[in-house]
C-alpha cells in the first residue's frame, strides 16, 4: 500500500498546490438511483507557506508557469468582434488565459478546425469555447440553430447558458436556450441561435424534428471525456453528432483526458488540433489537499460536523458517494442544528435549479452533493471541497476514480482563487485509495488529526482567510 504518512507535511510548510484528476461519467442527473456518475480532479505538491499572502490575479498572469498566464496583453488583440470585446470588459475580463490565448485563435480561424483542448480546472475553458461559438453565430438568424453546447447535468448546460449570455450581452439578437428537461416548450421547439444542453434532452428534441440542425456550425462537448465515456453519455453523444451536419465544427474541452478516451475523442473530432496537458501539469496550485484521519467510519459524521465552523467561512461542498446518503447526511445535521442543502439526481430539476441559485447567491453556504456537480460548476466562493466518501470507480468500487478526484476538488481554487480540500480516510481501502491518487499525481498532501483540533483548525483557517473576494476577480458570470 502507498504510505500517505510519508507524504504528510508539517503545519509550518503546509500549503498544498497542484491538483489534478479524472472523472468518471455524469448522467443528467437520473442516475439509477444511488451512486452517481463519478468525476474528477487533482492537485499536488506543497508549496512554501504563503496562505496569507495575497497574489494579484495581474501576477498570476503575467507567471510564465501559471495556467492562467498570457502573453499578449489584452482580448482585442486575439481579433474577437467589438460587441464581444465589451461582454468580457463588462465581466472584468482584462486578458485571456493561457488556454484562451492558445485555443482562440486556432478555432476561429477559417475554414472551421476540430479542437481538442485541457486545461486545469477553473482556467476559463468555459468563455474560449463561448467566444468561438458567439464569433460564428450569424444574428440575423435570432432563431435558427448555430451552434450546440453538450454538458453531463442541467446545472452545467444552465451554468454555460448563463455565461454565453453575459459574454453575448451586447450581442444584438442573440437568443440562447438550454435544452434541459422541462425547458422547450413542445408547441414552439427551439426557437435560439445558440443551444446548450444536456445530450438525452437535445436527442429528443432533434427526434421529435423540435430542434431544427441543418445549420448547426458548431458543436462544443464540454467534459468531453466524461461525456464520451462509453460508460457516460458516450452513446448518447455519438447519436446527436450523427444527426448534425457532417461538416460542423466539434470543439472537445476537459480539464481531463485519459488516455482511455483519447483513441475514441480523436475519432469523434477528427483532424483536430490538440492542446494537452504533460502529467505534473495538472494541478491546481492554489488548491491546498489536506485528509481527515477518522478513527472510524462512525466517527466521519461527527468530524464533519465540527467542522461546520470552518465551512461556513467561505462556501463548501461536500461531495459523498450515494444520493441517499447526501439525504441523510442533511437530515443529521439540520436536526443537529446545521444550515446545509442538498442537491442530486433524485430531485426534481427546478428544485434542483432553486438550490443551486441559492447555493450561488449565499444564500446557503453548504451543500452535499454527489458526483452530479463534480464537474464544471464554478461558484467563486467555494473556499473548501470535502470528499466524505473517496471517489471510487468500476463495479465493486476496487479502483479510485483519479479523475473525479480532480474535478471535484477544482470546485475551488477558482482562477488564481485559494481554498482547501479535505478527504476523509477511514479504513485501509479509503486510505490505500488516497494514497493511489496522491502516487498518481504526485500530491503532498496534509495530514489533520481528529484528536489535535487546534492544529486543524490552524492549517485550514490559514487557507480560507486568504481566500476572500478580491476586487481584481472577475465575478462568476451567474454569481449574484
Ligand atoms: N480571462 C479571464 N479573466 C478573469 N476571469 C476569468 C477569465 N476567464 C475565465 N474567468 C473566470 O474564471 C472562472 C473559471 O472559469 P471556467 O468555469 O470557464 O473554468 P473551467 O476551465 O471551465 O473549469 P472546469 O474544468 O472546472 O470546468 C469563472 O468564474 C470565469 O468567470
Amino acid at each position: 500500500m502507498a504510505d500517505l504518512a510519508s507524504r504528510i507535511t508539517k503545519p509550518s510548510d503546509a500549503p498544498a498546490e497542484d491538483a489534478v484528476a479524472p472523472a468518471p461519467a455524469a448522467t443528467e442527473g437520473q442516475g439509477n438511483g444511488t451512486e452517481e456518475p463519478a468525476d474528477d480532479g487533482v492537485n499536488k505538491g506543497l508549496v512554501e507557506t504563503t496562505y496569507d499572502v495575497e497574489v494579484k490575479l495581474s501576477d498570476l498572469q503575467a507567471d510564465q508557469d501559471s495556467p492562467l498566464y498570457s502573453g499578449v496583453s489584452s482580448f482585442e488583440e486575439l481579433g474577437l468582434p467589438k460587441s464581444i470585446n465589451d461582454g468580457l470588459l463588462a465581466m472584468n475580463f482584462k486578458k485571456p488565459s493561457k488556454i484562451q490565448e492558445r485555443a482562440l485563435p486556432l478555432m476561429i480561424s477559417d475554414p472551421p478546425t476540430n479542437m481538442i483542448a485541457q486545461s486545469q480546472s477553473g482556467t476559463g475553458k468555459t468563455a474560449a469555447f463561448v467566444l468561438t461559438v458567439l464569433s460564428r453565430v450569424d444574428l440575423t438568424k435570432p432563431t435558427q440553430p448555430q451552434a450546440l453546447l453538450l454538458a453531463p447535468s442541467r446545472e452545467l448546460a444552465r451554468q454555460i447558458q448563463g455565461v454565453i449570455q453575459t459574454i453575448g450581452q451586447f450581442c444584438d439578437n442573440l437568443i440562447v436556450e438550454a435544452a434541459i428537461p422541462g425547458s422547450i416548450s413542445r408547441e414552439t421547439g427551439v426557437q435560439a441561435s445558440v443551444v446548450a444542453g444536456t445530450p438525452g434532452t437535445v436527442m429528443d428534441l432533434i427526434r421529435r424534428r423540435q430542434f431544427d440542425v441543418s445549420q448547426l456550425k458548431a458543436l462544443v462537448i464540454d467534459e468531453a471525456d466524461n461525456m464520451l465515456d462509453q460508460q457516460g453519455m458516450g452513446d448518447q453523444c455519438v447519436r446527436v453528432k450523427g444527426m448534425l451536419p457532417k461538416t460542423i465544427q466539434t470543439l472537445l474541452f476537459s480539464a481531463t483526458f485519459p488516455d482511455k478516451v483519447m483513441n475514441f475523442a480523436r475519432k469523434y473530432a477528427p483532424n483536430a488540433n490538440e492542446i494537452k496537458l504533460r502529467h505534473t501539469e495538472l494541478t491546481v496550485k492554489g488548491i491546498s489537499q489536506m485528509y481527515m484521519d477518522c478513527p472510524d467510519e462512525s466517527k466521519k459524521y461527527d468530524i464533519l460536523c465540527k467542522l461546520y465552523g470552518l465551512m461556513t467561512i467561505g462556501s463548501s461542498v461536500i461531495f459523498v458517494k450515494t444520493r441517499d446518503s447526501a439525504s441523510e447526511i442533511q437530515r443529521r445535521m439540520e436536526a443537529d442544528g446545521h444550515k446545509v442543502s442538498a442537491l442530486h439526481g433524485a430531485h426534481e430539476g427546478q428544485n434542483r435549479d432553486a438550490l443551486l441559485d441559492d447555493f450561488r447567491s449565499g444564500r446557503s453556504k453548504v451543500l452535499i452533493t454527489t458526483n452530479v456537480l463534480a464537474r464544471g460548476i464554478d461558484v467563486s466562493s467555494v473556499s473548501m471541497v470535502i470528499n466524505y466518501d473517496i471517489p471510487m470507480k468500476g463495479f465493486g468500487d476496487k479502483e479510485p476514480d483519479m479523475e473525479t478526484y480532480l474535478h471535484r476538488i477544482g470546485r475551488t481554487g477558482r482562477f488564481g482563487r485559494v481554498g482547501v480540500s479535505i478527504s476523509f480516510v477511514y479504513d485501509h481501502k479509503s486510505y490505500e485509495a488516497l494514497s493511489k491518487i496522491a502516487d498518481h499525481y504526485g500530491l503532498d498532501l496534509v495530514q489533520l488529526r481528529p484528536d489535535d483540533w487546534d492544529a486543524t483548525e490552524t492549517k485550514v483557517q490559514e487557507v480560507i482567510k486568504s481566500s476572500r473576494a478580491r476586487p481584481d476577480y472577475a465575478p462568476n458570470a451567474l454569481d449574484k
